[in-house]
C-alpha cells in the first residue's frame, strides 16, 4: 500500500497511527485538552472544530489554531469539521462549511484536513485541489451513525474516494450486527488489495471496537483513541489501545 505523510508521520505502513481528538468548546478547554494529550505523545492530534463555539468567527479560528499548534510542540495536527449531516455537533449552512475549510487550508492552520466526500462534489474537488496546492494532506471521509452499508457499497465508497485526488480515504460506520462489523473488515481487506492509497475503516460503538485495534490485520491505517474525551462511540483510551496494537502486531 502507498504510504502518505502527515508532517513526520508515515500513514499506511506498520501499526495503525493513533489520532487523539480534541473536543473543547472554548479556547481554554481546547488548550487544556491539548496539554493533557501531548503527555501521551500520540502520532496525531485531531482538532474537532465543530465542537468549538467560536468556529464561525474567522479570527478566533485562526488565533486558536495558532496557539494550539504551539501547544502541540511539533505533533502532527489534523483539523476536522464534522457536519451535522454526518454526526457532527453544529448545524450550519453547508456554504459556511466550505468557507471554514477554505480558511483552514489557505491559512495552513493544520498539517492535514478532513473533507466530507459526500458534500457538493464540485466544492469538494475544488477544496482537495486547494489543499494539495497548500501542501496539506487530505483525508476524504464518509460517516454513517445509523448503520453499516452492505459490503459492495463500502467497496464503492472506497473506490470513489480513491479517485478523488485525496491522499487518504476514511469510512466510519455504525454496526447493527456482528456481520456488519465483519463486512466492514472484509471490504477493507479487499479495498486495500486494489486501491493505491491508505484507508481508514472504523466500525463504531462497542460492537465495532475490534476495528479500532486490528487495523494492521485488516488494512486500516489510522485509529482514533481517547484521552478523557471521546469524539465518537467506541473509542478506546490511548494506553489500552497502545497495548492492544502492540499485542496484535504482525511479525
Ligand atoms: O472520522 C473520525 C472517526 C471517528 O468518528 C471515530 O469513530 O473514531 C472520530 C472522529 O473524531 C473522526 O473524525
Amino acid at each position: 500500500m502507498k504510504t502518505v505523510r502527515i508532517k513526520d508521520v508515515s500513514v499506511g505502513q506498520g501499526q495503525p497511527k493513533i489520532a487523539v481528538p480534541i473536543t473543547g468548546a472554548t479556547q481554554f478547554e481546547i488548550l487544556q485538552q491539548a496539554k493533557k494529550i501531548v503527555k501521551y505523545q500520540p502520532d496525531l492530534v485531531e482538532w474537532r472544530i465543530d465542537f468549538f463555539q467560536k468556529v464561525t468567527d474567522k479570527q478566533q479560528l485562526i488565533s486558536t489554531a495558532k496557539v494550539l499548534k504551539e501547544c502541540l510542540a511539533g505533533l502532527a495536527l489534523l483539523i476536522t469539521f464534522r457536519t451535522a449531516a454526518e454526526g457532527g455537533q453544529l448545524k450550519l449552512p453547508v456554504e459556511k462549511y466550505y468557507e471554514i475549510v477554505q480558511t483552514i487550508i489557505e491559512q495552513r492552520l493544520s498539517d492535514a484536513i478532513d473533507l466530507e466526500f459526500y458534500r457538493n462534489p464540485a466544492q469538494i474537488t475544488r477544496l482537495i485541489s486547494l489543499a494539495k496546492k497548500e501542501e496539506l494532506t487530505v483525508i476524504v471521509s464518509y460517516h454513517n451513525f445509523q448503520n453499516t452499508p452492505i459490503k459492495e457499497e463500502i467497496l464503492k465508497h472506497f473506490t470513489a474516494m480513491s479517485q478523488s485526488g485525496a491522499d487518504i480515504a476514511k469510512i466510519a460506520v455504525m454496526p447493527q450486527t456482528k456481520v456488519d462489523v465483519v463486512n466492514l473488515l472484509t471490504a477493507t481487506i479487499q479495498s486495500t488489495a486494489v486501491l493505491d492509497l491508505p484507508l481508514i475503516a472504523i466500525s463504531m460503538g462497542s460492537l465495532g471496537k475490534i476495528s479500532r485495534v486490528a487495523g494492521e490485520v485488516f488494512g486500516s491505517a489510522m485509529t482514533f483513541a481517547s484521552v478523557e474525551a471521546e469524539s465518537a462511540p467506541g473509542q478506546i483510551s490511548i494506553n489500552t489501545l497502545r497495548k492492544m496494537l502492540k499485542e496484535l502486531r504482525i511479525e
